[in-house]
């Protein structure tokens, strides 16, 4: 008899595993190697930014009492008392109608409240300079503080470290930054018909394209993978791969043979090292064989054979726990509205998700269903970059209506995307 499974809903699915608990580990790296990591501390202004008042052109420090009366008639003579590049200082005091020659970059000098820009003053001799009108307080000073003060928080813990980032960073000496530990997912693709990628193709068989998407995938949500081989659909060889590969990995990602066919042995090994199913059918096209388990504190996902239900299954169940494990704030991916593209016509029994790619057009995001839908197919993967979600419905969707969508080439992430789907029906 064929083992009757109760499909549970995605939200509830994805609730199950993403209250597990997985324990995020840190380490420091070189702030060179930072970039696309994310980190495990805030970032902090250790002091003001700038430190020091500065000039922001090149040009003359000045007094801006000694220009008020300048005029273009009647020009104010100032004597220049020496010259600063930045990184230099100005050690003297400026007296009344002396100027310090100064670049950008370079500390005001003690007594001057005004820069004049070179191409505002006229050289007189080497020391002499004329100023034709005048300049307020403060006039061309970057002030200490006035990019950041001493103590504010810049990146917050939980961020993705963009360029921006690093140059925080580095402005504030971290040598070394604190980021998560990429969690190791492991892959195992099971599958008598597979060959590998750069084995000719025989009769029956196909390349073992799931494998390498897999590992795309783990990297783009932020893990790391290893890569454990194809295998034959045979009990104990599977198995024996399952247990290994266990002991040397946080999560397990096993691909192909989570169905109800006679070489489907995913269940069985599931039952036989004793791991608690977390849910082993989900309320979604595609992926609905999509199955998740515990052991000890490993997880381990039994995605769909099919392509397009692998991918899907991937990033919506697995790809939460890897944030999880990198200590991310907003696990989930990003939810955001925009307009269907197309008709799609085909009604649901189950929530989908279908494969598309945004665009902007007339001021609008638009979803556009990347092409072929049944959970077989891999040519509609290589346009994806969202998900289109259609809840379930007895009736097809049309081109313009309001769509949520799942945004997978972000790494802001979502709290909870899923109350409130947009029902979309007109
Ligand atoms: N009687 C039933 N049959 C099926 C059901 C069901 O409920 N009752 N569910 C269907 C659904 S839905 C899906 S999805 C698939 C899931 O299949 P499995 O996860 O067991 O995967 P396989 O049987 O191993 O393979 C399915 C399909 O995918 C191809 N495949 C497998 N591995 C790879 C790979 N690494 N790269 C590319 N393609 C791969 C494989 O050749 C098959 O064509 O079951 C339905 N059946
Ligand atoms: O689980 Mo299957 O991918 O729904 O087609
Ligand atoms: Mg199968």
């Amino acid at each position: 008899m064929v083992e009757k499974r109760t499909p549970v809903p995605v939200g509830e699915a994805v609730h199950r595993l993403s209250t597990q608990n997985v324990s995020g580990k840190t380490e420091l790296i070189p702030l060179e190697q930072s970039f696309g990591r994310i980190l495990a501390e805030d970032i902090y202004a250790s002091h003001d930014v700038p430190a020091f008042d500065r000039s922001p052109y090149d040009g003359f420090a000045v007094r801006a009492a000694d220009t008020q009366n300048a005029s273009q008639d009647e020009p104010v003579r100032f004597k220049v008392v020496g010259e600063i590049g930045a990184g230099s200082l100005f050690t003297g005091e400026v007296k009344p109608l002396q100027a310090v020659r100064i670049m950008t970059g370079a500390p005001i000098p003690a007594g001057c409240d005004a820069v004049v820009m070179l191409e505002l003053t006229k050289e007189i001799s080497r020391d002499e300079i004329e100023i034709k009108r005048a300049f307020p307080q403060g006039a061309n000073i970057s002030r200490q503080g006035e990019d950041t003060k001493k103590g504010t928080v810049l990146v917050r813990r939980g961020m993705t470290i963009n360029p921006g980032a690093v140059a925080l960073l580095a402005t504030f000496g971290y040598r070394h930054v604190k980021v998560a530990v990429k969690p190791l997912i492991g892959i195992l693709a099971t599958g008598s018909e597979l060959v590998d990628v750069d084995e000719p193709l025989t009769p029956g068989k196909i390349r073992n394209s799931n494998a390498y998407m897999l590992i795309a995938q783990i990297e783009r949500a932020g893990g790391k993978a290893v890569y454990f081989g194809k295998l034959d659909d045979e009990f104990e060889a599977c198995l024996k791969a399952v247990k290994q590969a266990l002991t040397e990995v946080d999560f397990l990602v096993i691909s192909g043979g989570v169905s109800v066919g006679d070489y489907d042995y995913v269940p069985a090994i599931l039952q036989e090292i004793k791991a608690s199913v977390l849910f082993n059918k989900v309320g979604m096209r595609p992926g609905s064989v999509t199955t998740a388990a515990t052991v000890g504190e490993k997880l381990i996902f039994g995605l769909s054979g099919n392509p397009s239900a692998c991918y899907v299954g991937f990033e919506l169940f697995v790809r939460p726990m890897i944030r999880k494990a990198l200590l991310a704030d907003k696990l989930h991916l990003r939810k955001v509205q925009a307009v269907l593209g197309t008709d799609f016509p085909k009604p649901n029994p189950f929530m989908r998700f279908v494969r598309a790619r945004l665009s902007h057009q007339a001021e609008k995001l638009v979803a556009a269903p990347s092409g072929k839908d049944k959970s077989g197919i891999v040519s509609s993967l290589g346009e994806t970059d969202c998900f289109i979600v259609l809840p379930s419905g007895t009736r097809g969707y049309e081109k313009g209506m309001v769509v949520d969508v799942l945004l997978l080439e972000d790494d802001e992430g979502s709290e909870w995307p899923w109350n409130d789907i947009v029902r979309s029906y007109k």
